[in-house]
């Protein structure tokens, strides 16, 4: 009974967070060690007052805690957050501030720091930070493989569609190719994404084969080959960490919690509400929702629609991308809605020959 009404006498807080960006670093602050999550690094904000739009509150937050004046104009939505702390329930609703006047300042003694993006992960935050963190290191577009049929050509189409449409994360798909020529394509392939700074995603079904023969050593070996991430598809994803399936007796489940702790990205296929929470609750670093709408390469069932798509993001405790018929005009919108950007095959793979 105390638990239940622990539970509904739990505050809510809705807070504004402002991601404060110059030539690439992002500012932390410190927060003091006797407040909620003190001792902690986080992005500046507090909570939205009464009659207050999350903007206003953002701005005035910064003007407070940094002495900035930050453009509202120029404010781009990130990411939204609920968390369950066990003594407040919060929602970080996170925005990025490109455009500012003033020098910040720890106004209220706090210590602040500019960090460049790809070192957020050595600071310590409050748990419900990890996605904003991810947020802040995903890029806005996700590119999906189309057809492959030999590894060779496979090769250098990838590189010649990465660089054409500057994109930063590919899943490259087993396609029509073997294991074991999908193997060494994405072994290739990966040397090249070292150097050009390119994040690759592999199938699940590749993870679970290297796993098998080579046990966790082949965690460092993918990681070191510059292959950057494991996809799920959504039965792949049900299949983990489910009492049920063959892959948690084979040790894959932890398997893939080992490779994220080393850093490793999981990404999953998503075409609902309850597929979102277990990608959540399996430790999914992000996930792909579709379709959004009829998507251009293949029939993928009946659309969610933009409507669906917004209430799932608003809802979703991880970067959610959206798939089927997006486009780079799709982008924007997408962002609008909370988005972390579009994902797509047709838009990059086939977009010589369109
Ligand atoms: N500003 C901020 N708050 C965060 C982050 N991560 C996170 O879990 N939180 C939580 C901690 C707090 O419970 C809540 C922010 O509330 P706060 O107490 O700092 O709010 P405030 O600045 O309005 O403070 P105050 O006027 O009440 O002193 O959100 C973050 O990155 N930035
Ligand atoms: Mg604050």
């Amino acid at each position: 009974m105390s638990g239940f009404i622990d539970a509904h006498a739990k505050k809510r807080i809705h807070v504004a967070v402002g991601v404060v960006e110059r030539d690439g670093l992002i500012l932390l602050a410190k927060r003091p060690d006797h407040v909620h999550q003190g001792g902690l690094w986080e992005f500046p904000g507090g909570k939205v007052e009464q009659g207050e739009t999350v903007e206003v509150a953002l701005v005035r937050e910064l003007s407070e805690e940094l002495g900035i004046q930050a453009n509202p104009s120029a404010l781009i939505p990130l990411i939204q957050i609920h968390h369950d702390y066990s003594d407040k329930l919060v929602c970080l609703d996170v925005w990025r501030v490109p455009e500012f006047f003033g020098h910040p300042q720890g106004v209220e003694g706090q210590p602040v720091e500019w960090v460049p993006i790809e070192q957020l992960g050595l600071y310590q935050f409050p748990q419900a930070n990890v996605p904003i963190i991810a947020a802040l290191q995903l890029p806005q577009r996700y590119l999906i493989t189309g057809s492959i049929t030999d590894p060779e050509a496979g090769f250098h189409k990838l590189k010649a569609v990465c660089e054409r449409a500057a994109i930063k994360l590919v899943r490259v798909r087993r396609s029509e190719l073997t294991l074991d020529d999908y193997g060494i394509l994405v072994m290739r392939f990966g040397a090249w994404c070292q150097q050009a700074g390119v994040h690759l995603m592999i199938d699940f079904e590749l993870f679970t084969s290297l796993f098998k023969q080579n046990g966790s050593s082949a965690i460092d070996s993918l990681l070191q080959n510059g292959i950057s991430g494991v996809h799920l598809r959504s039965r792949e994803l049900l299949a983990v960490n489910s009492s049920e399936s063959n892959e948690d007796e084979d040790g894959v489940s932890g398997a893939l919690e080992a490779f994220s702790a080393a850093g490793g990205r999981l990404a999953a296929s998503c075409h609902n509400k309850d597929e979102i929470e277990h990608a959540e609750s399996s430790g999914m670093t992000f996930v792909v929702l579709s379709p959004i709408e009829a998507a251009r390469s293949h029939d993928a069932g009946p659309e969610l629609g933009w409507n669906a798509f917004r209430g799932l993001v608003a809802a979703a405790k991880l970067p959610v991308y959206a798939l089927g018929g997006m486009t780079e005009a799709s982008l924007e919108k997408v962002i609008s809605f909370g988005g972390q950007g579009i994902s797509a095959v047709s838009e990059w793979w086939h977009g010589e020959t369109r």
